[in-house]
């Protein structure tokens, strides 16, 4: 049983803060869009409306990467797209394993969006017998059994857990147990790992009901019923919108440390 969690510092030792890193793979994504239209150069501007974040917190996050931009001209686009790459880890591939192949298993097995950022998936693996064998996404799926085998054959350091909640935890202590440091958690449960080990929870129940909350907010903004909390200051009563993310994936910690992933799109 792995016992102690994950800490991290705000800040990583390369002096980029955490809440930047968060926010680098919203630029990323920003900057592929203009690539794929050959956009050569952007604005500070242009670039924070595509991400959805205050155009001054982007010169901040850039200065940490050494990319301050050309007055007049802008950001090259291919230059922050290798650069933001390269700070994120993703000029390399990255092998990762899923681990529980049902609905959601197979839906992020099929999910093309994870080779065309650099994570290949290298093993599908289940613990029903009656799946070994059979290809998802063109991949066969494993058994458990397989597991630590799998892990270490391919160098794996990425776990994806989409197992019911009771199975997550020991699924968890298994990859980590085999060398996995990296774990993205689908399971309704929070994790309980070793220094060392990061894990980042998706869970989009929880951020339905972040929209439940604003859209609420917003009907009693239409009815003029204003509850105790919009008294709180404009910071805290304006509804969340695209263009002005509320809260980065590091402002909303979970319990045990571990972040959840989604991020504000
Ligand atoms: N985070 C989200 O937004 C989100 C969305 C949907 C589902 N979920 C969660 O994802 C998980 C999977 O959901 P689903 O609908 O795909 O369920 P599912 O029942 O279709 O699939 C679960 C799979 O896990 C396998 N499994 C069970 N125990 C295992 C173990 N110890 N080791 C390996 N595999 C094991 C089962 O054989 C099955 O194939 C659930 O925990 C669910 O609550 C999360």
């Amino acid at each position: 049983m792995a016992t102690g969690r994950t800490h991290r510092p705000a800040t990583r030792s390369r002096g980029i803060p955490e809440a930047t890193v968060a926010r680098l793979p919203l630029y990323l994504r920003a900057l592929t869009a203009l690539s794929e239209r050959s956009v050569p150069t952007v604005s500070s501007e242009e670039l924070a409306a595509a991400a959805g974040v205050n155009s001054a917190k982007l010169r901040k996050d850039f200065s940490y990467l050494g990319s301050y931009g050309t007055r007049g001209v802008g950001y090259d686009v291919e230059y922050l797209v290798y650069q933001i790459s390269r700070e994120l880890g993703l000029t390399q591939d990255w092998p990762v394993v899923i681990v529980g192949i049902g609905n959601l298993g197979a839906a992020l097995a099929n999910y093309g969006g994870f080779a065309s950022r650099g994570f290949r998936v290298a093993a599908l693996i289940d613990a029903d017998p009656a799946m070994a064998g059979k290809p998802v996404a063109g991949i066969p799926v494993q058994h458990t059994d397989e597991l630590e085998q799998i892990i270490g054959d391919n160098g794996v350091s990425i776990g994806v857990i989409a197992t019911p909640a009771g199975a997550a935890q020991q699924v968890c202590d298994r990859l980590v147990a085999a060398g996995v440091t990296s774990i993205l958690n689908f399971a309704p449960t929070v994790l309980t790992v070793p220094d060392g080990v990061d894990v980042r929870k998706v869970d989009l129940s929880i951020e339905l009901q972040i929209l439940a909350f604003h859209e609420q907010r917003k009907a009693g903004e239409e009815t003029g019923q204003v509850g105790p909390e919009a008294m709180e200051g404009p910071e805290d009563t304006a509804p969340a919108s695209p263009a002005r993310p509320t809260a980065t994936a590091t402002d909303r910690k979970g319990p045990d440390g571990d972040v959840p992933a989604v991020m504000p799109a």
